[in-house]
């Protein structure tokens, strides 16, 4: 590939590994974004759109979509953040991935339980803008002087060791399950951001003509992202419950009511989200509704 073919394409920019890398490519799955990665090469053309994906570390794309070097990007918010660009790119969907907390982190023996009693020891983070930021304002609220201010330094990974080899204090990492800070024998005692991978686009572009694709593939991402989140819920259930049922499954706009033959009952099909179907699949069972069946969605508009 030479770089004339990438001439008039949208670039876009998707995490070349880490914890966004898999879920990103399911998406692109999901939205038909048809390539092949030669050898790993980290730039590839579309097959079936002007498009050329480009495979960065998520902690880079914030600025090359900022920048306009990039059209469109997948990171997470808090990367966003730390690279300072939030002004530079707008957050067109939240993906509903990647959910973490960078959170403010201590050993769960010792003799620091706050961030106040943190304010003016060592932290170590690789989110060294985010947390010193954090730490700035409490520093300042506890009036420490320039000498007895929070040090923050920067370290590129295995953040959560810092504290067991006498270099910090306190940490600022992210935490999803917490299994990575309970295993290092740590605590947290604060939260400094919450975060999730979110779909980016240059607040300034600089090729105005790719726009309409540009809404294209948002509208498919959105689409794939619907129909993860979403199940089908369809059921039959007494006409006189059809309020009842409304209210327990009133779907985006409504739901779907359809006769059955036995003129008393009817037949309802609703959209429902994923994580609240056991407890309305409970409360439809409590108000008589039978044959109670979920679909899981390959795909959808919404
Ligand atoms: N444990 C986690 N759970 C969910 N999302 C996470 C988690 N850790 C990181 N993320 C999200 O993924 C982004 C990329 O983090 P990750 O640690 O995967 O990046 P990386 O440093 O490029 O990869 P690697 O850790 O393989 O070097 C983070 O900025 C955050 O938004
Ligand atoms: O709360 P948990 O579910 O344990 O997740 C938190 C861990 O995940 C991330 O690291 P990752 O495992 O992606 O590797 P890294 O340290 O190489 O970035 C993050 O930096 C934490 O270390």
């Amino acid at each position: 590939m030479n770089l004339e073919s990438l001439d008039g394409r949208l670039l876009f920019a998707i995490p070349k590994k880490g914890r966004l890398h898999e879920k990103c490519l399911s998406i692109l799955a999901g939205a038909d974004i048809q390539f092949r990665r030669h050898n790993r090469l980290d730039v590839c053309l579309v097959q079936n759109h002007p498009i050329a994906l480009v495979f960065l570390p998520a902690s880079d794309i914030p600025s090359f979509v900022g920048k306009g070097n990039v059209d469109l990007g997948i990171t997470g918010h808090d990367v966003i953040l730390e690279a300072t660009m939030q002004d530079h790119v707008t957050e067109v969907l939240r993906l509903g991935f990647g959910k973490c907390a960078l959170q403010v982190q201590v050993p769960e023996s010792g003799s620091i339980k706050t961030v106040d009693d943190l304010a003016g020891k060592r932290v170590v983070t690789s989110f060294e803008v985010l947390a010193g930021e954090y730490f700035d304002a409490i520093d300042s609220r506890l009036q420490l002087p320039g000498d007895k201010k929070t040090r923050i330094e920067y370290v590129g990974g295995s953040v959560e060791a810092a504290c067991a080899l006498g270099l910090a204090d306190g940490i600022v990492d992210l935490v999803e399950s917490g299994d990575t800070m309970r295993a290092a024998g740590l605590h947290a005692i604060a939260t400094v951001l919450d975060s999730e991978a979110v779909l980016i686009k240059s607040s300034v572009p600089k090729h105005t003509n790719l726009t309409p694709l540009i809404e294209l593939i948002t509208r498919r991402v959105a689409g794939v992202i619907a129909a993860n989140k979403y199940v089908i819920c369809q059921y039959n259930i007494s006409r006189t419950q059809l309020p009842a049922a409304t209210s327990i499954t009133p779907g985006r706009r409504a739901p779907t009511v359809s006769p059955l033959e036995d003129g008393d009952w009817v037949a309802i099909s609703s959209m429902v989200e994923k994580g609240k179907i056991a407890p309305i699949m409970d409360k439809l069972v409590s108000i008589g509704a039978e044959d109670i069946m979920i679909f899981n969605l390959d795909n959808c508009r919404v």
